[in-house]
């Protein structure tokens, strides 16, 4: 499903009225409807039948008047209240609200704070209430007056329903400019905002609704947008059920480089992942002294142990037994607990001129790269970079709460800055690939925020191009399934003891769910 911030609304807008010929006016007839549907369907479940829509001065707020205008001629006792000097009112808004005044309903302006007042004692007599204030067209922040109403509606203990997005969230970063309104319910016009799926904006809105408003299909494939929600249909189509005449060949071989002196957990969960995520075969590289340790703890990988720099840790002369064995693999994980030394950087130098299978780089490798991004250039084949919100602050030197305000922007523009795929793990992690395709996940919960959570990713994405699915979707299925398995360990047991080994016992179940098998 294809996500728009609101420059790509706009455009959308546009090319409905000027390619397609449909009025604007019909537009918010549509919006407006599907409003009253979803607000008739909350009438059913109140006591309380009375509907107050507060309506700001622009388009969201004409979706306001249609619905009241509805509703109205249901007989639906409402009043319609507008946040600011209707001399502003102009275009599509401004004719529903003329239809309105001739139907002589209860429509008053509030401008200033004893309006708000006179609002804030009548709330206590409506059952729900419609947040028409302000939709994409949110454009600063909130000033005094929308801040005591945005504050009067979330303190009024009635149920809340939103047009479009929750007023005073951004609809292209879901950042709050200031305060936003907390709704029940957001009716989505068309297509799901940024700000609808991206946190905090989210966080606005229990739940939501995306509803058709009639803008053609064809109009949105010709606008190419280029940021689409992750789905179950997307990974059913990536993750194809097994032939019965295949061998672990077939499933690939799978190499990683990883742990070090107190780090072989890192690596283990990584290797486990591999596996669990149907990958036919895994070479490990350790530092040669942690050999035993993992070989009782993985039975199924083979390990490689690796003659070390010093105790616990690879050193540069492992460099052609890494290079021979990755020969030989299908794809090559590095940094899952490897620790981080100049020894690391020169492997990744030679991986990155030798390698032409993809490559995915975590942790320390990730580490490794900050401050070098250019030896990105030496890569002949692709890379999967994983790294989290911190990790990425130090590979592109910005600071984090930048980052966590445009994460798409950023993913983005790095992808296709470095041609790499691009994993940005958090809270609705985004995936951005080098032709700058973006994708947002909604799969995970908070319990996942744990250590080695990341190693299991990194095995995940390994497991499925070792698979030999093509770098882009290996990351689409990986973030879904790693958030899915993190779903039903919570559904388990919980967000609190959540640990990283659950969401790899879980790991088969949620892909045997997908597939089928
Ligand atoms: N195709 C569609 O999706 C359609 C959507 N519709 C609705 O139109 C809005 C977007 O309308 P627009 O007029 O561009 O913007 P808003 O109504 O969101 O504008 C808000 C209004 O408020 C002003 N404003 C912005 N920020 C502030 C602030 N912090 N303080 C005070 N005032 C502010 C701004 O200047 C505007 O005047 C979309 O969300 C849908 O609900 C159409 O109805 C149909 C097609
Ligand atoms: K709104």
């Amino acid at each position: 499903m294809k996500v728009v911030d609101g420059i790509q609304m706009k455009m959308l807008d546009q090319t409905a009225m000027e390619e397609y010929k449909i009025p604007g006016i019909i537009l918010m007839e549509q919006a407006g409807m599907a409003v009253t549907e979803e607000i008739m369907k909350e009438i059913q479940r109140q006591e309380n039948k009375r509907v107050m829509i507060i309506c700001g001065l622009g388009n969201n707020g004409g979706d306001g008047f249609v619905a009241a205008r509805h509703l109205f001629q249901r007989g639906i006792p409402v009043k319609v209240r507008i946040i600011g000097d209707i001399a502003r009112l102009n275009g599509d808004a401004k004719s529903n609200y003329d239809i309105l005044k001739k139907l002589k309903t209860d429509i008053k302006t509030m401008l200033d704070f004893q309006d708000i007042q006179k609002l804030s004692d009548e709330l206590a007599h409506s059952g729900i209430v419609v947040d028409a204030i302000c939709g994409t067209g949110l454009n600063r922040g909130a000033d005094g007056l929308w801040k005591e109403l945005i504050r009067v509606i979330n303190q009024c203990g009635k149920y809340i329903l939103s047009i479009d997005i929750p007023s005073g969230v951004s609809a292209s970063t879901g950042n709050i400019l200031d305060t936003a309104v907390r709704a029940n319910k957001t009716v989505v016009l068309q297509l799901p905002k940024v700000g609808n799926i991206n946190f905090p904006g989210a966080d606005y809105s229990d739940e939501m609704i995306v509803k058709d408003i009639g803008i053609p299909k064809e109009a949105i494939e010709r606008n190419n947008l280029n940021i689409s929600l992750i789905t179950e249909t997307m990974i059913r189509n990536i993750l194809p059920r097994r032939k019965n005449d295949t061998h672990k060949g077939n499933y690939g071989k799978a190499y990683i480089v990883a742990g070090s002196m107190g780090m072989t957990g890192a690596a283990m969960l990584t290797c486990e992942a591999v596996f669990r995520s149907g990958a036919g075969l895994l070479k490990v590289a350790i530092p040669q002294s942690l050999n035993s340790i993992m070989e009782t703890r993985l039975i199924e990988a083979i390990t490689v142990p690796l003659p070390e720099l010093k105790k616990g840790v690879v050193g540069i002369s492992d460099i052609e037994k890494i290079i021979k064995t990755m020969k030989e693999s299908d794809v090559i994980a590095v940094g899952p607990g490897s620790g981080q030394t100049r020894e690391l950087e020169e492997v990744l130098r030679n991986i990155f001129e030798e390698a032409t299978i993809p490559i995915v780089l975590d942790a320390d490798a990730l580490n490794s790269l900050a401050h070098r991004l250019d030896m990105l250039k030496l890569l002949k084949s692709t890379a999967v970079l994983t790294p989290h919100i911190g990790e990425m602050a130090r590979l592109i030197n910005i600071p984090i709460e930048e980052i966590q305000r445009n994460k798409i922007q950023i993913a983005m523009e790095f992808a296709q800055k470095w041609k790499v795929i691009l994993i940005l793990k958090g809270a609705r992690t985004v995936i951005a690939s080098p032709e700058g395709k973006v994708f947002i996940n909604t799969t995970g919960n908070p319990g996942m925020a744990t250590a080695g959570s990341g190693d299991v990713l990194t095995g995940i994405v390994t497991g499925f191009l070792a698979q030999g699915i093509q770098p882009l979707e290996a990351a689409l299925a990986a973030v879904y399934m790693h958030g899915a398995a993190g779903d039903r360990a919570a559904v388990r047991i919980g967000e609190y003891g959540l640990m990283a080994g659950d969401i790899v016992v879980e790991l088969p179940h949620a892909i045997k769910e997908i597939v089928g098998k």
